[in-house]
This record gives structure tokens, C-alpha cells and sequence, in this order.
């Protein structure tokens, strides 16, 4: 399933409408009548199984409670004055055809309606809808069941102006359940942002696509649930327009990758078959994040994976995982990676089917040992098909090198795996910069440097060096915990030694890695106890 800007839902709309000849207000029409759809249900508690809107994955099932929301009370239609607000108008008449009592509020006179909105505001009147128009401090939220919020949509641009902003502030004060349409007003539809005031909603029904606001947080949280509706959108037709932007579900890893989560093992496969990984990670304080990486390789299903540590820990470690081959690298006996030799290590990976480096690597600050140096020797000696992983204090002593973009390019197998700290030494943007654009940050990124990156964090984004973006949604906030990095880069070492494309193995690997940490999360009294350990159980 594609995610939208607003400007590419505009050009859907318009090539459905123009070119296609599918008039407006039937699009409009199917919007509003699931907007309306999906409040009857609500109320009455009929469920979800036979709608026709889906689920967007990642989302919760709305919870109806015991007696459905609203105990008879009448709905507040918050009606905007462009086409979103038409789409209210509509699902206020569905609503009252439905015995769902509806009182429509317009946010500005309803004479400043224009076109198609227009044109629902006196079909509304015709039918003696009650309506009035807000203001502040006027509404009884007390006498309302509950909300829908048709005031901005995908024409919003910035912080909503009065009385909208006014009017949101009540709404999200009321307590009452909020029914967005399309989005809730006030979110940026394509970054995620919240204005200053942003409509909390329990459910959103977006229409046609999900935008890419409602997916990326702190937008995620605002949307609530989020139902997918379709209005008459030809299928294809996102693609047909270039869109690039998916959100990673098994259907966009078989279909668009060619990735099939379920894929079953060959009868008759050996441990030749599915692929050796090279692991060159950990350091004498952090030997756990060599261990985590490259169990979590042999998880996901390489047939066989050696483990390189400086020669000093080998000893330590030998039993810590049997499945393990160890390496040793000789160190001088200083038990770090930096006195060890790149060309070694380069020559034990060319006889691998991926490297996975990074994971405790280790900084080595005053060491006098420089970095920089190492790891760019690592990577000229590499054969220049091998896959790679750059996670972790690999993607520091990158962004310490400063001249990276000099490189030689290896685009076809390449994934750095930053979180929003280090993507920030690698770019020079601040964090919070990257952050509030996380998709269009790291899309630019990957493009200008010929990589898969992917960019944790909730939501992990996951961009190509061809300007393909993947955004997924499994995984919790109890995976906010050391050591599930480690987990994730040896997760797609290890698919990338077993033949997948890079960008393929980096976004089942993000959504494998996911789906486990939600698995082990739902096994726990509470997700804060979730440790990177337990999610090897379940890949
Ligand atoms: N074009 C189409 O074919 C369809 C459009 N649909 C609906 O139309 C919406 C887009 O409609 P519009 O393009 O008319 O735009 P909106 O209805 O999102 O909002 C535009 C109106 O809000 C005002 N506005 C913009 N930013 C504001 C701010 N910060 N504070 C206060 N007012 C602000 C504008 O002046 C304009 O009057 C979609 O979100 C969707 O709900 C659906 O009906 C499906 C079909
Ligand atoms: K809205």
C-alpha cells in the first residue's frame, strides 16, 4: 500500500477526475459515506470484519467499548470550509439517514463554502440537518456523544488559524471520542508534524491512500486508528504516478519487493544453501553486541555464521553461543578492533556471503588509533559486490572520516543502519531536524550516497539508493533498549547472505526484527521490560 503527500493525493484526485472522468463529487460522496460508515459501527458496535475500508497495519482495532460510543447523543460535525468539510456534510446526511442524530457546527459562516462543499451545505439545509455556526464557548459538549472533525484536510498548509484553532482546543478538551476525517486537523499530511492545536483523534478514516502524516509519528499518535477507504481510486494508479512511498506490509514485501516473508526453505537446502555471514563486532566492554548481532544472523536463517573478534576476547568467548564459528583477529594483544588489521578482516569477508560490521566496535576515543583511516581501508579492500552492514561505531568513524560522499561506491549492497543520533554525525543536520521529516531526510540521503538506509527509530524508515521508501509498522516502544540495534543489523546480514537484494533483506529484516519485538513484548507484563535478548527467541 502506497503513502501520499498531499500534493500526490491532489494529482490522484485530479487524473481520477480528469482523465478518467470519475465525476468529484461521487469520490466525495463514497468519502463521506465511509466517514459515516465508520461512526454507525462505532455507535452501534457491528463491527469491523465485513467493512470495506482496511485496517492500516499498525493500527489497533477501535475499541467500541461495552455500549458503543456515544449513548444516543447527537454527533458535532466540525465542518471546515474546503472540500474536507464537504466530505462531514455527507456523512452528517449518512449519519441522520442511519438514526444517528448529527449537529452540524460550520467553523466560518457556511456562505463561505465553495463548490462541491457548497453544494452539501444546501442539501444539509434542504434536509433541515440542525446546524449552527461556532462560536467560542458556545457548544455544549456535554449534550454530544461524540465527534467528527471534517475541518482541515489535505489542503491545510501550517498552524490552523482562528477559529479553527480555537475550535480543536474544545473538541480535544471535551473528552469526547474524535472520528477524523481524512486526517485530524492540524497534522502535516506528509511529515507527521502536529500544529499547535492538532485534533486527538480516536479513529481516522483517510480516503483513498494513507497520507504520509499518519503513519510517521508524532502524527501516528494523533490519527489514533486509522481505516483506509476506498472512494473509487483506480488500483495501479499511485503507481502510475510515480509514487515511491510504501507502507511495509507482507503485500508490499511480496509484491513490491519480491521479498515473501513466508518464504519456505528448499526441501532440499544444506547450510551452503542459505549463506555464510562474517560478523566483526564487539570489544572487550562490549562483547554482548558482537554476541547479539550475530545470533540474531543465525536467526534469521543464514546457514552458517562466523563471529571475527580481536584475539584477546576469543578465549572468553568461546561456548558463548555454540552455533558460533569464532575468528580471532590478531590485536596486539589490546583486545580492540582499531590495533587489528582491516586488510585481515576484508580477506576473511571475501570468502563470506555478507559482513556485517559495527556493533561494539568501539570508538577508542584517545586512543590515538584513527578510525577513519581503519575503516575506509576496511572498505576499498572489500570486493565491491559483497554485502555489507555499516551499523553502529562503523557509521561514527564514517561520519568522523567527513569526506564520505568521496568513497567508491558500492550502491547494489550496501545498508547503514543509523538511528536518528548518528544519522545526524553522518549528515550534519540536527536530530530533531531529521526527526521532523524522517522520510524525506533519509530518502535524500540514501539517494546521494548509493545505500539502503534505514533509519530507526518508531516507524523505521527505510529508503533506496533509486528513491524508493519503505516505512514500517511493527515494533514497540519497549524495543527502546540497548542491544536491539545489534539484533536488527545481524537480522539483515543475515538475510543478505542468503541472496536477498539489499534493499529487500533491510526491509524484511526491519519488519521481521518488528514483528519479534511485538511478539516479545506481548509476552511480558509490561513492554519497559523487554530486553534485546528476547527478541532472538522470536525471529
Ligand atoms: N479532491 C477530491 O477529489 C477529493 C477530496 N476530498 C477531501 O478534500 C480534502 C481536501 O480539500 P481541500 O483541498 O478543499 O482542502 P481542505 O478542506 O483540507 O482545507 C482547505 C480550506 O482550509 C483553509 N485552510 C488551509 N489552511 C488553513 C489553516 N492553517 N487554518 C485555517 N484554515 C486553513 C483553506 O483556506 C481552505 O478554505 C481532502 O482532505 C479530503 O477530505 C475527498 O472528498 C475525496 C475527493
Ligand atoms: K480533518
Amino acid at each position: 500500500m502506497e503513502l501520499v503527500t498531499a500534493e500526490e493525493m491532489r494529482r490522484i484526485d485530479r487524473h481520477t477526475i480528469d482523465a478518467i472522468g470519475i465525476p468529484e463529487i461521487a469520490l466525495m460522496e463514497n468519502a463521506g459515506r465511509a466517514l459515516a460508515d465508520a461512526v454507525v459501527r462505532l455507535v452501534r458496535r457491528t463491527g469491523w470484519h465485513d467493512m470495506d475500508a482496511i485496517l492500516l497495519e499498525g493500527s489497533k482495532e477501535p475499541d467500541a467499548g461495552e455500549a458503543g460510543w456515544g449513548g444516543g447523543k447527537p454527533w458535532a460535525v466540525l465542518v471546515g470550509k474546503g472540500h474536507n468539510g464537504g466530505d462531514g456534510l455527507i456523512a452528517a446526511r449518512h449519519l441522520a439517514l442511519r438514526g444517528v442524530p448529527v449537529r452540524i457546527i460550520y467553523a466560518t459562516p457556511p456562505e463561505e463554502l465553495r463548490g462541491e462543499a457548497a453544494r452539501q451545505r444546501d442539501i444539509a439545509e434542504r434536509l433541515q440537518l440542525p446546524a449552527g455556526v461556532y462560536a467560542p464557548g458556545a457548544v455544549d459538549w456535554s449534550a454530544m456523544g461524540g465527534i467528527v472533525d471534517a475541518l482541515l484536510g489535505t489542503g491545510t498548509g501550517g498552524t490552523p488559524r482562528e477559529p479553527y484553532a480555537a475550535l480543536i482546543r474544545e473538541a480535544n478538551a471535551s473528552g469526547l471520542p474524535i472520528v477524523a476525517a481524512d486526517l485530524p486537523s492540524g497534522l502535516d499530511p506528509d511529515t507527521g508534524q502536529t500544529a499547535d492545536p492538532c485534533i486527538r483523534a480516536t479513529l481516522t478514516v483517510t480516503f483513498g491512500l494513507p497520507k504520509r502524516g499518519l503513519v510517521q509519528y508524532p502524527g501516528a499518535e494523533a490519527a489514533g486508528t486509522v481505516l483506509v477507504a476506498p472512494i473509487g481510486i483506480p488500483v495501479g494508479l499511485a503507481a502510475e504516478l510515480g509514487v515511491s512511498t510504501w507502507l511495509l506490509t507482507p503485500e508490499t514485501l511480496r509484491n513490491v519487493l519480491d521479498a515473501d516473508p513466508d518464504a519456505p526453505r528448499q526441501p532440499d537446502g544444506h547450510k551452503g544453501t542459505y549463506g555464510h555471514v562474517l560478523v566483526a563486532a564487539g570489544t572487550r566492554a562490549m562483547s554482548g553486541a558482537g554476541l547479539l548481532c550475530a545470533t540474531a544472523a543465525l536467526r534469521s536463517g543464514a546457514g552458517l555464521v562466523t563471529w571475527a573478534v580481536p584475539e584477546l576476547l576469543a578465549e572468553s568467548l568461546i561456548g558463548a553461543q555454540p552455533e558460533l564459528m569464532l575468528a580471532p583477529v590478531a590485536d596486539g594483544g589490546r583486545g580492540d578492533w582499531l590495533a587489528a588489521d582491516p586488510l585481515e578482516v576484508a580477506a576473511m569477508a571475501a570468502r563470506r556471503d555478507a559482513l556485517v560490521v559495527g556493533p561494539g566496535l568501539g570508538r577508542v576515543p584517545g586512543s590515538g588509533v584513527d578510525g577513519r583511516g581503519w575503516l575506509r581501508r576496511l572498505w576499498e579492500a572489500l570486493p565491491p559486490e559483497l554485502p555489507l552492514v555499516v551499523d553502529a561505531d562503523a557509521l561514527n568513524h564514517l561520519a568522523e572520516a567527513g569526506d564520505f560522499a568521496a568513497w567508491p561506491k558500492r550502491p547494489d549492497a550496501t545498508v547503514f543502519t543509523p538511528h536518528p543520533g548518528e544519522l545526524a554525525r553522518l549528515t550534519g543536520l540536527p536530530a530533531r531536524d531529521i526527526q521532523r521529516d524522517r522520510i524525506g531526510v533519509a530518502r535524500e540521503y540514501a539517494l546521494r550516497h548509493g545505500v539502503t538506509l534505514v533509519l530507526k527509530g518508531a516507524r523505521t524508515v527505510v529508503a533506496d539508493p533509486f528513491g524508493d521508501v519503505y516505512v514500517n509498522p511493527t515494533g514497540n516502544p519497549g524495543m527502546a533498549t540497548g542491544g536491539t540495534g545489534d539484533v536488527l543489523a545481524g537480522v539483515i546480514a543475515g538475510l543478505l547472505a542468503q541472496g536477498y537484494p539489499a534493499t529487500a533483506a533491510a526491509a524484511l529484516g526491519v519488519y521481521r526484527h518488528g514483528a519479534a519485538g511485538d511478539r516479545a513484548a506481548a509476552k511480558r507484563r509490561s513492554p519497559a521490560s523487554l530486553i534485546a535478548g528476547d527478541l532472538l527467541a522470536e525471529l
